[in-house]
């Protein structure tokens, strides 16, 4: 049938193919209903454009995947997980797959427009985020990686380049490419995927096997809080193979401004061993059932003051 669906896709003959989805009618998308805009930016294999879906000018963003150039990279892998996992998460701090479909050349995904880009420019722009505003967006990130962990997935690459700004101001986090489904044994027994150097949790460069790469995302939280805070990670050195040294040998400072409570919650993240990691609660990847919780981190004392059941209503502090 997925066959069927591809050349039915491609056919111009076909009608309209109405999909009912939970009793609303919503029609097949085609590359005809939208008209593409500027360039929002480039990836390896995909260019993002804005794209005004033509019926309602309801304004998103259209990732668009040349087939040729994935099939030759050896990346269709990459872009059914992609699909899978965008088309399984609805939470309001990840992007939103509205659509996806495809012609003869492409692949295209209509998801949420993230217009105001990267949280890496912020924090590059400012050198570093104050505590108020680090602490709401550490905030924001934590209820978002709950949600995706119950509900099986584990992001992977969990960095601020992936981690988008919608008009809003609140976070939506991108790039699913290469996340893992938990509990669905795809028979790859090694985890081939490693992500991005200055994230990566030391017991995925010890043992890929044995690590539970739940706690691997934890892992880049504590990176990504230390990055928010001082600009710049706190694993970082001339090239990867120095950088995995230090992350080894758990080698990094704070900065002076730090807060007493952003170290502690800092330090207790950045631990080597994830038995001992805050918001680990020991599991094991093959037991989906255990529903992680991240009370823990989200009773840490550097969190005092935040509104955990209201963040996706309020206002984002001012960024400075
Ligand atoms: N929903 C979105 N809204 C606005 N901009 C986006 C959106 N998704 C991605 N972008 C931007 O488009 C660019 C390309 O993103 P894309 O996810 O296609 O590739 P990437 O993940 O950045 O690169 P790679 O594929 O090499 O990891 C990035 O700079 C990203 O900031
Ligand atoms: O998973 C799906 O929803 C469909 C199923 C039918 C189908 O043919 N595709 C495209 C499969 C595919 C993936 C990669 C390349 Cl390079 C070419 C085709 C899938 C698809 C369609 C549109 C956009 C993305 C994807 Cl993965």
């Amino acid at each position: 049938s997925r066959a069927m669906n591809a050349a039915a896709e491609q056919s111009p003959f076909v009608e309209q193919v109405k999909v009912k989805e939970r009793g609303r009618e919503t029609r097949k998308r085609t590359v005809k209903d939208f008209f593409f805009g500027r360039t929002l930016g480039e990836g390896s294999y995909s260019t993002v454009v804005e794209a005004t879906e033509v019926e309602t000018e309801k304004i998103y963003a259209a990732k668009i995947l040349d087939k040729r150039h994935i099939i030759k990279e050896k990346k269709t892998k990459y872009v059914t997980i992609e699909r899978n996992v965008l088309h399984k998460l609805r939470h309001p701090f990840i992007v939103r797959l509205h659509y996806a479909f495809q012609d003869k050349q492409s692949l295209y995904f209509i998801l949420d427009l993230a217009a105001n880009g990267e949280l890496l420019s912020w924090v590059r722009k400012y050198g570093g985020l104050s505590e108020p505003v680090a602490k709401h967006y550490m905030a924001e990130l934590i209820l978002a990686v709950e949600y995706m962990h119950q509900n099986g997935v584990v992001h992977r690459d969990l960095k601020p380049e992936n981690i988008l700004l919608g008009s809003d101001m609140h976070i939506l986090i991108a790039d699913f490419g290469t996340a893992k489904l938990l509990g669905e044994n795809d028979g790859s027994r090694t985890n081939s995927f490693v992500g991005t150097a200055e994230y990566v949790s030391p017991e995925l460069l010890m043992d890929r096997q044995e690590a539970n790469i739940r706690g691997s995302d934890i892992w880049a939280l504590g990176c990504i809080a230390y990055q928010l805070l001082a600009g710049r990670p706190p694993f970082k050195a001339t090239n990867e193979y120095q950088t995995f040294q230090k992350i080894l040998k758990n080698e990094y400072e704070f900065p002076p401004h730090f807060s007493v409570h952003a170290k502690d919650f800092i330090r207790r993240i950045l631990v080597l061993d994830p038995n001992y990691r805050l918001g680990c609660c020991f599991f094991k990847d093959s037991d989906p059932d255990t529903i992680p919780n991240f009370d823990d981190l989200k009773s840490h004392p550097f969190f005092t003051g935040i509104d955990w059941s209201n963040l996706s209503n309020s206002n984002p502090p001012q960024m400075s």
